[in-house]
């Protein structure tokens, strides 16, 4: 099976996790836009979605899903997403499309994560991938500055500026063994809007496309 395949198989069985008639919190990237495809096949049973990021909300738009704004809801039954690693702990790096922000503020309204994502993304230790860290612009180098000081090489994504108008930092070099301390430390430093750790918010399932089919991981 291709990359490909498996992603469209989870963004299939995501639909299991959406609790009819309600509003579903839609995530960013690849492996979102295969569930959003089927989601519309089931509109008619959902009261709607909340997105995290434009390219999300006009691709539930098209399908004529009904999008709402993050501040008109109080909770959200399920928020379901991809991710670019996720560790047998349901800790997750995200922001591999530099949606991490909100991602994380849809998450946050959300009773349950569920992630959708190939077999390729499960990890032993959270870190291979680069790990975004989204910045206000002027302070790039200080933060660029300090992640270097936890061992962390940090790289301007180039071209990129976020829906909330910053920049990315992609940081190499980084074994995050503890993601829990590490998501809290650089969160509170100057100029950093959102780290791409996700342990406060992690996933509760995880729907994992392998080549024997989809493999249900709960933590
Ligand atoms: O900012 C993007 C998100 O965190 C995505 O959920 C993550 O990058 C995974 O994307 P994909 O499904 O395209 O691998």
């Amino acid at each position: 099976m291709t990359q490909d395949e498996l992603k469209a198989l989870v963004g299939r069985a995501a639909l299991d996790h959406v609790v009819p008639g309600t509003i579903v919190g839609v995530g960013t990237g690849s492996t979102v836009n295969f569930f959003i495809d089927e989601l519309a096949k089931i509109k008619d049973r959902i009261a709607g979605a909340v997105s995290s990021s434009h390219r999300s909300t006009e691709r539930l738009q098209a399908h004529g899903i009904r999008v709402l704004d993050a501040n008109e809801v109080e909770s959200l039954p399920v928020y379901i997403d991809g991710a670019d690693e996720i560790d047998q702990r349901g800790f997750m790096i995200k922001g591999g499309g530099a949606a991490l922000t909100r991602e994380k503020i849809v998450a946050d309204l959300a009773e349950r994560f569920v992630c959708i994502a190939d077999a390729s993304k499960l990890v032993t230790t959270l870190g291979r991938f680069p790990l975004p860290v989204e910045v206000i612009p002027m302070a790039r180098a200080q933060v660029a500055r300090r992640l270097a000081r936890l061992g962390g090489e940090a790289v301007l994504r180039e071209g990129v500026v976020t829906d909330n108008g910053n920049v990315i930092l992609d940081v190499r070099g980084l074994s995050i063994t503890d993601p829990l301390p590490m998501e809290t430390e650089i969160n509170q430093w100057p100029g950093v809007v959102t780290v791409g750790i996700f342990a406060r918010h992690r996933a509760s399932v995880c729907l994992l496309g392998t080549p024997e089919g989809v493999r249900t991981l709960s933590f």
